[in-house]
C-alpha cells in the first residue's frame, strides 16, 4: 500500500461521499466541507470516490490527483482498498449512508477501544426531506459490534432537525446581487448568452428527463412576450430533443435556438458559485434532486422542483410532504397553482403542466413573494453546519 501521509493536526474532520449517480452527493458535501473550513475554520478532509463528476461542479479540479486542495479544503481521491493512509481527527461523516472503508473502521474501533474519548464522533449524514418522521429520527445512535455510536443527523426545515445548508453571508449577497440588474446581465455576458433583455423572462432548467418540460418548451415558443429557457447539457435537454433541429449530441455551450418567442440556451456549467448567482438571476428555476432544489429556494425566486425518482413513486411521498410545508398559510389559488405545476411536472403530464403554467401566470406577483419570505421561515433561525457543530459539542 502506498501511503501519503496526512500530516496536520488531529482536530480535522472527514467527510466521506461516493458518488452514486449525477452531482447532488458531491454537491451537499463540497458546499459543507467549503463552509465547515471557511466559518468554523475546521482543516477538513473530503474524500470522494469519483473526482471526475466532481470537476464538473469544481471545473478547476484535477480528477487525476490523489490529493489537492480548494477552498482549505483537502480533496482526496478514496480508492477502494484505501491508498492514503487515514488518521483519526475529531469527527468522521459518512454521507448519505455510503460505507466508510475497512482502514477507517478499523481505526475508529481500535481507538474506541483505548480510550472511548479519543474516538472521532462518527455521524450519517443524510438526505434532506420535509416528511414527519425526520423530527423523531434526527440525532438517534446505533451502537456499532464496538461500541461506538453512530449518530444519524437528518437535515430538515424544523428545530428538530439538523436544519438545511446555508452560508453565513449568502442572503446579503444575494440580495445585493438582486438589486442591481446590471448583475445578471453581466452574469448571462460572461456566460455566452446572446440576446437577452433586461426585462425578458429567463427560466433555468436543470431537471431530469421529462414530457412536461417538452409540453413547456411548446407552449413557451407561443408566449406574448419573449422567454429563454437555459439549459446545460444534460439530462433536460434529452427531453427538448423533439423540438431542436440538431442532435442534442452535437450541442455545444452558447448555442441558441429561437422558436417563436422562446429562445433557448445551452449553458456551460459552472462553480457552485456561479450556479447560485444564475438562480439569482433568473425569474424562474427548475430545479431537480437535493442541493439545487435548496439553492433555488435560496434564491427566493418561484421554481419547479424535479424531485430524484425513488421506487414505487416514493418521491411523490416526500414532494408533498414539502408542498405542504411550503404552502402552509399560501392563498388557496396560489398554493393550488404551485402545487399542480409541481406534480404535473413530476408526473410527465403534459396537458396539466401546460394548464398549470397559465395559472401560475396570474398568480406570479404573491408568489414571488411567497418565495422572498420563504427562505428565513425555512431556515429556523440556525443552518445546518451550525447546529452541527453544536450537535458535535453536545455528543
Ligand atoms: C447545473 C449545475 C449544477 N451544479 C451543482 C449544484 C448542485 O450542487 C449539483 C446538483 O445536485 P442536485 O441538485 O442535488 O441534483 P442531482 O440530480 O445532480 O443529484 C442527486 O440528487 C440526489 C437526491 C440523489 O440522491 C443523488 O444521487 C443525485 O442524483 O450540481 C453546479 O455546481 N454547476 C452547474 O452548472
Amino acid at each position: 500500500m502506498t501511503t501519503a501521509k496526512l500530516t496536520q493536526a488531529t482536530k480535522h474532520w472527514d467527510i466521506f461521499c461516493t458518488v452514486v449517480d449525477n452531482y447532488g452527493d458531491i454537491g451537499v458535501t463540497w458546499r459543507l466541507a467549503k463552509q465547515l473550513a471557511a466559518e468554523y475554520h475546521i482543516p477538513v478532509n473530503l474524500w470522494v470516490d469519483d473526482l471526475h463528476s466532481f470537476s464538473h461542479i469544481l471545473p478547476s479540479l484535477n480528477p487525476a490527483l490523489r490529493q489537492q486542495t480548494f477552498n482549505s479544503v483537502n480533496i482526496f481521491q478514496w480508492n477502494n482498498p484505501l491508498d492514503i493512509s487515514y488518521v483519526a481527527g475529531s469527527v468522521v461523516i459518512e454521507a448519505f449512508a455510503c460505507e466508510l472503508p475497512e482502514q477507517v473502521k478499523s481505526v475508529i474501533d481500535k481507538l474506541h477501544n483505548q480510550a472511548q474519548s479519543v474516538a472521532p464522533h462518527w455521524l450519517n449524514l443524510e438526505y434532506l426531506s420535509a416528511e414527519d418522521w425526520v423530527d423523531g429520527c434526527h440525532g438517534l445512535p446505533s451502537t456499532q459490534p464496538s461500541g461506538i455510536k453512530k449518530w444519524f443527523y437528518f437535515p430538515g426545515f424544523n428545530r428538530k432537525t439538523g436544519g438545511l445548508i446555508r452560508e453565513k453571508n449568502l442572503f446579503n449577497e444575494r440580495d445585493q446581487w438582486q438589486a442591481n440588474p446590471n448583475n445578471k446581465m453581466a452574469l448571462f455576458k460572461q456566460l455566452g448568452l446572446r440576446g437577452i433583455h433586461v426585462d425578458d423572462t429567463v427560466v433555468s432548467v436543470f431537471s431530469y428527463e421529462s414530457p412536461a418540460l417538452t409540453a413547456l418548451m411548446a407552449q413557451w415558443q407561443t408566449l406574448a412576450k419573449p422567454i429563454h429557457a437555459l439549459i446545460p447539457k444534460g439530462r433536460s435537454l434529452t427531453s427538448v430533443a423533439p423540438l431542436l433541429p440538431v442532435d442534442v449530441n452535437d450541442l455545444m455551450p452558447g448555442q441558441q435556438f429561437k422558436m417563436g418567442n422562446l429562445t433557448l440556451h445551452i449553458l456551460p456549467m459552472t462553480d457552485q458559485i456561479g450556479f447560485d448567482r444564475l438562480l439569482w438571476s433568473c425569474d424562474f428555476n427548475i430545479v431537480r434532486g437535493e442541493d439545487s432544489f435548496l439553492r433555488a429556494q435560496w434564491a427566493a425566486k418561484p421554481f419547479i422542483w424535479h424531485i430524484y425518482p425513488q421506487e414505487d413513486d416514493y418521491h411523490l411521498v416526500k414532494l408533498q410532504a414539502f408542498m405542504r410545508i411550503y404552502c402552509d398559510n399560501l392563498a388557496a389559488e396560489i398554493s393550488t397553482a404551485w402545487c399542480e405545476v409541481n406534480l404535473a411536472f413530476n408526473q410527465g403530464d403534459q396537458q396539466a403542466v401546460v394548464n398549470y403554467w397559465q395559472q401560475l401566470h396570474s398568480v406570479i406577483l404573491p408568489l414571488q413573494q411567497h418565495a422572498l419570505n420563504w427562505p428565513n421561515n425555512a431556515l429556523n433561525d440556525a443552518d445546518l453546519a451550525s447546529r452541527l457543530v453544536q450537535f458535535v459539542k453536545n455528543s
